[in-house]
């Protein structure tokens, strides 16, 4: 089977553990919450068909691949095996946990330092606190999403105020319940806002093509004869082979 020529970009997911990324990123490729979420172990990989500028002349079919990376403190070390050759960041926030919020900022300079080193592991160093100086000069788009809406009472819902980090990066914003098919249903500000980050992302990822090397296309495993497309279950079909490198961390 010859393959097919489709433009891909890979986001970046990233937050606390427990804040709602793996159900943020169920929401947006299926339409619907997910049923059951269990602590995400290395990274799992879910992809959305999307439409570059839907109803215009440039419209084009293109994947957009979504790297969850899980948030927990044990996979800290490693994890950074995964911040390669993005194209897009998603930092994911509880709007019951500021904590959650304060920490977008050290997610976020995990990635840069592991960008600017370019990869190497001799000059990685541990997670400092964000610096908007670093970001100087940084293209990758970012967007920062709230998630647990629901779980505030109205007065809070309506206070809600922007993010910092956001505000600092230039970033769009996202408050949303994941749980509720609703907050992300084809219309809503919600869907047009997630739609144009993505086009941000592979508009930004096109205009750095000659960068970036040749034009990716979709690879095999996104046909039938591959072996995560022969997972049976969502589950499976989510859960990419990384994972099993990282059990042994996770049971630490
Ligand atoms: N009420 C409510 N619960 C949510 C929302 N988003 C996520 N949750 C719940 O939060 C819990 C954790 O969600 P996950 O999506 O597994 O969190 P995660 O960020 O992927 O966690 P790790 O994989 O450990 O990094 C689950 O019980 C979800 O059902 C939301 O918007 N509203
Ligand atoms: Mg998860």
């Amino acid at each position: 089977m010859s393959s097919i020529d489709i433009e891909k970009v890979k986001i970046l997911v990233v937050g606390d553990s427990g804040v709602g990324k793996s159900s943020l990123v169920h929401l947006i490729c299926h339409g619907q919450p997910i049923l059951n979420t269990s602590y995400t172990i290395g990274a799992s990989l879910d992809v959305k068909i999307h439409e570059y500028k839907e109803g215009t002349p440039a419209q084009k079919t293109c994947f957009v691949e979504f790297w969850d990376i899980g948030g927990s403190v044990n996979h800290a070390n490693s994890r950074h095996i995964f911040y390669t050759a993005l194209n897009g960041i998603i930092l994911v926030h509880d709007l019951t946990n500021r904590k959650s919020h304060a920490n977008l900022g050290k997610w976020l300079s995990e990635i840069l330092q592991r960008e600017q080193n370019n990869g190497s592991e001799r000059h990685r160093t541990s997670v400092s606190e964000y610096d908007p100086e670093q970001f100087a000069g940084h293209h990758t788009p970012i967007l920062v999403v709230g998630v647990k809406k629901d779980q505030l009472d109205t007065q809070r819902q309506n206070k809600l105020q922007s993010s910092s980090i956001a505000e600092e990066c230039g970033a769009d914003e996202i408050n949303l319940n994941c749980t509720d098919a609703k907050h992300l249903a084809p219309g809503t500000t919600n869907a047009v806002k997630f739609s144009r980050f993505f086009d941000k992302v592979i508009s930004r990822r096109c205009g750095h093509s000659a960068k970036d090397g040749p034009r990716k296309v979709i690879e095999r495993r996104y046909f039938p004869r591959d072996s995560m497309s022969q997972a049976t279950s969502t589950q499976e079909r989510r859960r990419i082979s990384t994972s099993q490198n990282m059990k042994s961390l996770h049971a630490d």
